[in-house]
């Protein structure tokens, strides 16, 4: 299989379906109730006030939403939504251009927040909290600032790594949520609706069996159904029955739990050539020749909600649902703690899981993924 199947990161194929079947409305929007039920007050507030939106900092995994809400907001909001990324902005005069041509009220969409540049960053802070400019003209002595009015606007911030935003500039947001991930329920109908929308047939076993895999992230829902439908129209009528549905993922090497050959190949050295651990992310991420940046954001987030794995002060961990789940023996290492958790932490060593793992204490202080 290609194994990049079940990466929730964004991949070309997903783009057209990703518009068409992303939901408009609050209403349509699934899951995530807690942040839909405050965002619905927010939003009917400031529209009473004939206020901005306070600034929206979401963050979590890729593909569980964060654009699509960005959407959404402006959607409720009535007014337009300006879409860029941390990345695209390269120079405090590429953000000025964007801010300078908002409407009043409109949202401002920045995707990968945490990658703006200091000097950027330092343009948005002002813009933030006064809704204005501070320019620096000339150089040297003569150089004097002058201030330009901006119309207000919402700023909605997206991140998957919310440990690395500057204090300041979190700070500054006046809403701040974690994007969960999807009970299989709630992808259930995700899938559903997507069903409809694209116009095929699926029975709720069918979407059950889909939902169950789907690492409670609806882009991975949304492509696997695609990809069953393939299999359905093929295989059977092209009606998407449990059955046909378990085949098709068997096929695709998805196993019951969602996990790819990736995660088990992950697992598998872990637990086989490590002992179970503790290892070092690093070493981790080479022994499955992928980045750590993609073995921390989309790998493990899912890994250690399914309770397979956790990060411990000396570094990753196996659990024994894991080894039973793949089948392996236990190690003995893992034997000795309590579901793969040392007991107690080695004393005299000074060290919290946050600065082991390389987080300043400002991001430790964070600790959103842990
Ligand atoms: N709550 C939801 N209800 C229904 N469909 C959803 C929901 N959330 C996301 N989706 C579907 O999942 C797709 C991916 O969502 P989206 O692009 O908003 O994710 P994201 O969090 O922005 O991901 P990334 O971090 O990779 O940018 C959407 O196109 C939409 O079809
Ligand atoms: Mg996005």
């Amino acid at each position: 299989m290609d194994e990049r199947m079940m990466t929730s990161a964004k991949r070309p194929e997903d783009r057209e379906a990703e518009w068409s079947l992303r939901p408009r409305t609050l209403r349509e929007y699934i899951g995530q109730d807690k942040l839909k039920e405050n965002l619905t007050v927010f939003i009917q507030a400031a529209l009473g006030r004939r206020e901005p939106l306070d600034h929206v900092l979401l963050y979590g995994p890729p593909g569980l939403g964060k654009t699509t809400l960005a959407q959404i907001i402006a959607q409720e909001l009535g007014v337009q939504l300006r879409v860029t990324s941390g990345p695209a902005i390269e120079r405090p005069g590429d953000l000025a251009a964007i801010l300078t041509n908002l409407q009043p009220m409109d949202v401002l969409f920045i995707d990968e927040i945490h990658r703006l540049n200091r000097a950027v960053e330092e343009v948005l802070y002002p813009a933030m909290e006064d809704f204005c400019l501070d320019i620096v003209i000339g150089k040297g002595p003569a150089a004097r600032s002058i201030r330009i009015d901006l119309p207000r606007f919402t700023l909605v911030g997206a991140t998957t790594r919310a440990g690395m935003l500057t204090s300041p500039l979190r700070d500054r947001f006046g809403v701040i949520h974690r994007l969960e991930y999807y009970r299989p329920d709630e992808l259930e109908f995700i899938i559903l609706r997507a069903a409809t929308i694209l116009g095929v047939t699926a029975e709720p076993e069918g979407a059950r069996e889909i939902a169950l895999r789907s690492r409670g992230t609806p882009r991975i829902a949304n492509r696997l159904l695609k990809r069953v439908r393939d299999y359905a129209q093929v295989l059977s009528d092209g009606v998407v029955t449990a059955e046909v549905a378990r085949e098709a993922l068997r096929r695709l090497e998805v196993d019951p739990r969602g996990l790819d050959t990736t995660d088990q190949r992950l697992l598998e050295a872990l637990i086989r050539k490590f002992a179970g651990g503790p290892v070092g992310v690093e070493t981790l991420a080479a022994s499955v020749s992928e980045s750590v940046d993609t073995v921390e954001d989309v790998v493990e987030p899912y890994l250690m909600q399914l309770g397979f794995l956790n990060r411990t002060p000396r570094g990753r961990m196996a659990t024994i649902a894991a080894c039973e789940h793949l089948g392996l023996p236990v190690p003995a290492g893992l034997l000795a703690l309590q579901d793969g958790r040392p007991a107690v932490l080695p004393a005299g060593t000074g060290e919290t899981a946050s600065t082991a793992a390389g987080l300043s204490a400002e991001q430790a202080a964070l600790s959103f993924d842990e």
